[in-house]
Order: C-alpha cells, then sequence, then structure tokens
C-alpha cells in the first residue's frame, strides 16, 4: 500500500491556511498542523480540517518533564480531534511513556486510535550539528533514539528518508516511519540538511511529510497538479 501523503499546513494567515485545504484536498487526506499555524490560528485550523473529514498530524514537538508532557498531551487530546500527535525522543525514556500513557487513556475515552510519534533528530541536523552538540554519528543516534520510542510503545518514529531503511529494517514493518525533507528535483534544501526525494520517500516511509516543496513553488497551481501526476506513476 502507499504511504500517506501529509502537507504541512506551515502558515499563520487564514488565506494561506484556507488556499492550501482547498487546492489539495482531492490529493492528501492527512494535514500537519506544527507550531506557526497552532499558535496563529490552531482553533480555526484544526475545526476547518475537522469539518473535511482529514486527519490531523498535531505537530509540537512536545519535550519536558514526565509530569508537563503527560499533562499537556491530555489537554491537547480533550480540546482538539487530533489523529497523530508527537513528542521529542530526546526527551528520554519516562517522558516517552508518560505521553503514552495520556494518549492511551485519551483513546480509550474518544474510542479512537491516535498515533504517538516520536522525533528522533530533527532533520535540519547535519553530522557537524551533531559534534557541536557533543554527539556523533547521525545513524546510530537515530536508531538509538529509535529503540527508545519503540521501547516506550509509541507507533513510531519521525526521520528523515536516510535512517528510514534501517529502522524499518531493524524495528520491524509495523514501527511507523514519518519522513520530512522532501525535495523535487534540484530545489532549495531551505534549511533542511538531510532531504530525501519522493521517489526514495514512497519506498520507506508511512507518512510523507510534503512542505515548502509544494508550498513555496512559484506556480502552486501547476505545482499541484505535478505533484499528483509524479504520485500516480510511482509504485
Ligand atoms: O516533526 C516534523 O514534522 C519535522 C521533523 C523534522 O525532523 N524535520 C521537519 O522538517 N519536520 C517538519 O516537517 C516540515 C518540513 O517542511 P519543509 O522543509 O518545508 O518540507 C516542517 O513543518 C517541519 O516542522
Amino acid at each position: 500500500m502507499k504511504p500517506n501523503l501529509v502537507l504541512a499546513l506551515d502558515f499563520q494567515k487564514r488565506e494561506c491556511i484556507d488556499y492550501w485545504i482547498e487546492q489539495t484536498q482531492h490529493l492528501f487526506d492527512w494535514y500537519k498542523v506544527g507550531m506557526e499555524a497552532f499558535y496563529a490560528q490552531g482553533d480555526y485550523t484544526i475545526a476547518k480540517l475537522f469539518e473535511r473529514g482529514k486527519h490531523i498530524f498535531l505537530d509540537l514537538k512536545l519535550s519536558d518533564i514526565p509530569n508537563t508532557v503527560y499533562k499537556a498531551t491530555k489537554a491537547l487530546l480533550s480540546r482538539y480531534p487530533i489523529d497523530m500527535i508527537n513528542v521529542h525522543a530526546l526527551s528520554g525514556r519516562d517522558t516517552l511513556s508518560a505521553f503514552k500513557e495520556a494518549l492511551m487513556e485519551m483513546a480509550d475515552l474518544y474510542k479512537k486510535p491516535i498515533k504517538a510519534i516520536g522525533v528522533t533528530l530533527l532533520t535540519s541536523l547535519s553530522e557537524e550539528d551533531l559534534q557541536m552538540l557533543g554527539l556523533t554519528n547521525i545513524e546510530q543516534t537515530v536508531m538509538t533514539l529509535a529503540h527508545i520510542v519503540k521501547n516506550a510503545g509509541l507507533d513510531g518514529v519521525v526521520c528523515s528518508t536516510k535512517e528510514a531503511p534501517r529502522i524499518k529494517q531493524k524495528l520491524g514493518e509495523e514501527f511507523l516511519t514519518v519522513t520530512p525533507g522532501i525535495r523535487f528535483d534540484q530545489l532549495s534544501p531551505h534549511d533542511q540538511k538531510r532531504t530525501g526525494t519522493l521517489q526514495e520517500a514512497v519506498k520507506v516511509s508511512d507518512f510523507i511529510i510534503i512542505g515548502r516543496a509544494l508550498t513555496e513553488a512559484q506556480n502552486p497551481q501547476e505545482a499541484i497538479r505535478t505533484l499528483q501526476e509524479r504520485w500516480e506513476q510511482l509504485p
């Protein structure tokens, strides 16, 4: 089965949020509401996606002590009809377990599954950035974090397309991989250091995050059509 395409609604203005939902709803079943849209237009964006029957990935990358993450997760899920939510794996095992516990309680209450995802190493980090943090070896660090995420009972990880094959191989096909940093052709990577193509992503991901490669295109209508054609051609 093909992965899900997820559109990152990284906007603050309602006109932009409306435009991108209207223009892409035939192609995307999943939308990601990240910090920018959530802080600027959270209630509005989530209500709009819910009315249209879209799946919502709330990407706030929670990172705090276990008690705070547990309570914040419950507060978010009691307010918003979310299908997937994430936490930073670097918050450590106890925070990940508290996050999972909150999700299970809320999923039980609302009788619906909510996917729990751990962010490994941000795709904006390179080996050099890692060294500055006193860490080494992206592949190995991502694998260590992915193991911690799996052992805490979460459903999957955010990682780049580069690490996703090994994660699938070591942690099993059912362990979800969510891959951002997707670029088409020779497009600028912007601030991303570990990018991947749609062709790479389709083989190794369960959820492929599409952001500025689409939403900053010179001609958005043409870019949406091109993405649709490419997507339909992929196996
Ligand atoms: O959790 C995420 O979604 C995420 C994790 C990560 O490691 N890297 C990353 O880029 N993201 C998000 O994925 C999207 C990538 O967008 P583009 O760089 O515009 O394609 C943004 O909304 C980021 O916040």
